[in-house]
């Protein structure tokens, strides 16, 4: 009988984990400012940051500040408003360009008189990109539709995306996938394996950067998609990054016993 196959040169890979926010990492809420984030979430994220050596970070189509709000007192690497905005493991901001941010302000000024006649919508300026959100008013989406193109018409650096019960205004060039693609020639993300957990169309150029990179991409719920994997909810996108810090901090675990304890690793390897 032959023997079971074994791979014993193996190693884990090392992992770069980028993942959304909305959606993926919290679960979806009525209003954007609604959404729910644990003391308990927040403990884990930490945890995983430290055990991917910091290679952690979140992709979001939300600002940086809104993002450090919600999982205060973290600071992680986040890029926001879809790649726009960029800030690196090390801390430092990259600075938008002057135009885009003025921009990103005349498209919101130009949605405003639609706002008065349709208080239920609800619209985020943001620093480099707009979104009008429709969850409260679902029969407008039209509607919404042909305000946010009319809005961007005079403004041909920015396209439109079309998110759960929004429609964004996002500067052309920028991406989810351009922002990882961006952290993963930077350290501590610089030849890792990038994975990328998202849970909405505009996640799919992550999806499609991650893969192209050698990782994986990983889909949260129904639609149609690029990734190659699929989970199910957000309480399994926590189960699954608490799984994967497991694997990648086990490894590491066995090789500083080694230098701590030569014997008693050979022992416990057995
Ligand atoms: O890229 P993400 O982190 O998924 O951010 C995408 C947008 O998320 C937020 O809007 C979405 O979540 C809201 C709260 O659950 C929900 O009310 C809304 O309908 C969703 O579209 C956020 O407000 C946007 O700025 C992000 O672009």
């Amino acid at each position: 009988m032959s023997e079971p196959a074994t791979n014993p040169g193996a190693i884990a890979p090392r992992l770069a984990i980028f993942t959304d926010f909305d959606g993926t990492l919290v679960e979806i809420a009525d209003t954007p400012d609604a959404v729910e984030v644990s003391t308990e979430l927040t403990d884990q994220l930490d945890q995983a940051s430290r055990d991917f050596d910091h290679a952690f970070a979140v992709i979001t189509g939300r600002e940086i500040a809104d993002i450090d709000r919600f999982l205060s007192p973290l600071h992680l690497p986040v890029a926001g408003a879809h790649g726009a905005q960029r800030r690196r493991a090390d801390g430092t901001l990259l600075e938008l360009d002057d135009e885009i941010s003025a921009a990103a302000e005349a498209i919101a000024e130009a949605v405003q008189p639609f706002l008065m006649t349709h208080p239920e919508l609800i619209l985020e300026a943001k620093d480099g990109a707009v979104a009008l959100h429709y969850r409260q008013a679902q029969q407008l989406e039209n509607e919404c539709v042909l305000v946010m193109q009319e809005a961007i018409a005079d403004h041909p650096g920015f396209t439109l995306v079309h998110g759960k019960m929004v429609i964004e205004a996002r500067p052309s060039g920028y991406d989810k996938g351009s922002a990882l693609r961006a952290f993963m020639q930077e350290e501590p993300f610089r030849g890792r394996t990038p994975i990328f957990i998202g849970d909405d169309t505009t996640d799919e150029d992550a999806f499609r950067v991650a893969q192209e990179l050698g990782g994986i991409g990983i889909k949260l719920g129904p639609g149609e998609t690029v990734a190659r994997m699929r989970i199910a909810d957000v309480a399994s996108v926590h189960a699954l990054l608490r799984g994967l810090a497991e694997i990648t901090t086990r490894p590491q675990a066995a090789e500083e016993l080694e230098q701590e304890d030569p014997i008693l690793a050979e022992t416990t390897a057995h």
